[in-house]
C-alpha cells in the first residue's frame, strides 16, 4: 500500500449542530481564497466544514494554498484533503478564519469549546485579517450568557489558579474539563489543562486580570480583535 492510499482522518469528532448555516458560511469563506494564500485555519465544526469547502474550491480553480492549522484535528483534516500545512514558526498567515462560541455586539468573542484557544489566538494575532464564521445562535448581548469561559492552565498551577480565580472573581461555576474516551482531564495540544468558568459578568478588564494570574496560559476571551463576522 502506498502512503497516499492510506485513508485520511476526515470525520468530525462530534455531532455537527446547525449544519445548514455552517455549510453556507463555509462557502462564504471558500470564496475569499486567492491563489498563493497562506491561511490560518481555526478549529471546531464550522472551521472543519470551511477547510473542506476551501480544499474543494482550490482543486476546482487550481489555487495553491497553504494552511496553518490551529489543532491536531484540523491538521489531520488538511492532510486528508491534500492541503499542505505550515506553522507560525515558518510563515505568517495572509488571513485566517475561525468559528466562535459567542459573539457580542462589539465583536468580542468567547472561543475554546474545542480546547484549541491558545493556538487559535496566536494565529488570529498573527493574521492581518480574520473572518469569524457563525450563525445567529452565536450572537449574544453580553459575553458569558450561554458559554463558560475556558482557561488553559499549566498542570502544576491548577490548584493555584483555581483558588486565585475564586478569590478575585465573582465565580458562579468552575469545572476542570474532563476527557471523553480517556480517563482524567482533557489535555490540550500543549499538554495543559482546561478550566471552564462562569462569572457573574464579563468586564472590559476581565481578560487582562485573568491572564495576569500565574499559571493561566491563555483564556477563551478574544477581546479587541478587529474581526469580520461572516454570518449565514
Ligand atoms: O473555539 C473553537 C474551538 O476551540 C470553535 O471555533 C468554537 O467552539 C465554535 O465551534 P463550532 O464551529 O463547532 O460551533
Amino acid at each position: 500500500m502506498e502512503w497516499s492510499d492510506v485513508p485520511g482522518h476526515l470525520d468530525w469528532s462530534g455531532e455537527i449542530t446547525n449544519l445548514e448555516p455552517k455549510l453556507k458560511v463555509a462557502e462564504l469563506v471558500a470564496e475569499r481564497v486567492r491563489d498563493g494564500d497562506t491561511i490560518g485555519v481555526g478549529s471546531g465544526s464550522t472551521a472543519f466544514l470551511a477547510i473542506q469547502a476551501i480544499a474543494k474550491r482550490a482543486k476546482e480553480k487550481r489555487l495553491e494554498v497553504v494552511a496553518i492549522p490551529t489543532s491536531v484535528e484540523v491538521g489531520l483534516a488538511c492532510a486528508a484533503l491534500g492541503v499542505p500545512t505550515t506553522s507560525l514558526v515558518h510563515a505568517r498567515p495572509d488571513w485566517c478564519f475561525d468559528g466562535a462560541d459567542e459573539v457580542d455586539p462589539d465583536r468580542n468573542l468567547i472561543k475554546g469549546r474545542g480546547g484549541a484557544l491558545f493556538q487559535e489566538k496566536l494565529v488570529m494575532a498573527a493574521a492581518p485579517e480574520t473572518f469569524i464564521c457563525v450563525d445567529d445562535s452565536k450572537m449574544v448581548t453580553s459575553l458569558g450568557q450561554k458559554h463558560a469561559i475556558p482557561l488553559e492552565v499549566d498542570v502544576q498551577a491548577l490548584r493555584l489558579v483555581e483558588s486565585t480565580v475564586e478569590r478575585e472573581f465573582p465565580v458562579k461555576e468552575m469545572a476542570l474539563r474532563l476527557a471523553k474516551g480517556k480517563d482524567g482531564p482533557v489535555l490540550t495540544e500543549r499538554g495543559n489543562l482546561l478550566i471552564d468558568i462562569r462569572l457573574e459578568s464579563v468586564e472590559s478588564d476581565t481578560q487582562a486580570r485573568l491572564i495576569a494570574i500565574p499559571g493561566i496560559v491563555e483564556t477563551g476571551l478574544f477581546m479587541g480583535f478587529d474581526v469580520t463576522i461572516l454570518k449565514a
